[in-house]
C-alpha cells in the first residue's frame, strides 16, 4: 500500500513513538492527522513538519482519547480537511499504576473508543475505502509485566481487541486489516517516568531498572518503521510485530480451537 493520497490518524502524535509515526508516514506521503492532549509539543512538532513538508499535510487537533465527542470531532475534522481516513495509529497511552483507572481508560478503552468511531469513516459496508489500523501495544502485552500489572492487563487487551477485529473485518468485509506493534522498552518520556509512575509496586522499581539494562531499550524511529511496515505489507492482518533492542520477530499465537 503506497502512502501518496492515503490520510492518517495517529493519537498520542506529539511525543516520543507517536511523534516517530507521524514523521515515518509524512515522510513517505501521507497526510496526517495528530490527535493529542498536549497542544504546545504537538504545535512545534506541526510547525517542524510544515517547514520540512508543507503545512497543507498535517492537521492538529486537541483530542483525549478518553471523550467520545472530542474524538468524533477531530475524525470527522480529518475526514472533512484531507477527504476521508485511511490510516489509524492508535498509539496514545500512559503508564500510571497509581492512577490504574485512568491507564486503563486511555490505553485500552481509548483504542476501542477510536477504533469504533473510526469505523463509520473507514469501513467498506458505510462508504469508506477500508485501510488499516495499527495499535501500539507492547511486550507487555505478551507476558506478564510483575512491575505494572494493570499497564501490562491494557496491553494484553489491546492484542486481544486487534486479532479479534482483524477476523471480524475479515468476515464482515469491512476491508480493514487491524495489526499492533509490541515493543520492549523505547527511549520515551513514558520510559523515563517509569519509576514515579509504579504506585503501590514502587517497591519494584530496581527490578524494572534490571530489566532496562538487560533488555535493551530501543529507539523511537525503529518502532515507526515496524508501524510502516504493518500500514504497507498488505498481507499483514492481525499480525503482531515484536520490537527488542536487537531484533524483531512476528509473533506466533498457540491455536486454541
Ligand atoms: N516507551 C516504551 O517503553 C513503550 C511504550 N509503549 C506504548 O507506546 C505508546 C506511546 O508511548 P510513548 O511514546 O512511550 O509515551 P510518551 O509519554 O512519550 O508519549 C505519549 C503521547 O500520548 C499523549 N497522550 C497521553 N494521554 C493521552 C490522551 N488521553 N489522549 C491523547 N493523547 C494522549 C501524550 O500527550 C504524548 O504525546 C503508549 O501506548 C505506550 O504504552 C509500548 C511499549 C514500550
Ligand atoms: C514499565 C513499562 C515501560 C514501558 C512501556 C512498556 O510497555 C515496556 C515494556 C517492556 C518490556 C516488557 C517485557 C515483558 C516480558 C515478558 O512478559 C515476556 O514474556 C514477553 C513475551 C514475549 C517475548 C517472547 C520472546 O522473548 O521472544
Amino acid at each position: 500500500m503506497a502512502l501518496n493520497g492515503k490520510t492518517a490518524v495517529v493519537t498520542g502524535a506529539a511525543l516520543g513513538i507517536g511523534r516517530a509515526i507521524t514523521e515515518i508516514l509524512v515522510k513517505n506521503g501521507a497526510k496526517v492527522a495528530l490527535l493529542d492532549v498536549n497542544e504546545a509539543e504537538a504545535k512545534t512538532l506541526k510547525k517542524a513538519l510544515d517547514k520540512q513538508y508543507g503545512q497543507e499535510n498535517t492537521l492538529f487537533v486537541k483530542c483525549d482519547v478518553e471523550s467520545e465527542e472530542q474524538i468524533k470531532a477531530a475524525l470527522q475534522t480529518t475526514a472533512d480537511t484531507f477527504g476521508g481516513i485511511d490510516i489509524v495509529c492508535n498509539n496514545a497511552g500512559i503508564l500510571n499504576e497509581g492512577e490504574w483507572e485512568k491507564t486503563v481508560s486511555i490505553n485500552l478503552l481509548g483504542v476501542i473508543r477510536v477504533t469504533y468511531l473510526v469505523l463509520k469513516h473507514m469501513n467498506k459496508l458505510s462508504g469508506g475505502r477500508g485501510g488499516v489500523v495499527v495499535n501500539t501495544a507492547s511486550m507487555a502485552g505478551l507476558g506478564p509485566f510483575l512491575t505494572c500489572p494493570a499497564y501490562s492487563a491494557t496491553k494484553h487487551g489491546v492484542v486481544g481487541f486487534t486479532r479479534s477485529m482483524a477476523l471480524a473485518s475479515i468476515v464482515s468485509d469491512y476491508g480493514i486489516r487491524f495489526n499492533a506493534v509490541c515493543p520492549g522498552f523505547v527511549q520515551t518520556d513514558l520510559m523515563d517516568n517509569i519509576p514515579n509512575n509504579l504506585g503501590q509496586f514502587s517497591h519494584l522499581a530496581d527490578i524494572e531498572k534490571e530489566m532496562v539494562e538487560k533488555m535493551g531499550t530501543i529507539h523511537p524511529s525503529v518502532v515507526a518503521e515496524c508501524v510502516l511496515e504493518l500500514v504497507t505489507d498488505e498481507r499483514k492482518n492481525g499480525d503482531h510485530l515484536l520490537v527488542k533492542s536487537n531484533q524483531k520477530s512476528y509473533v506466533t499465537f498457540p491455536e486454541v480451537l
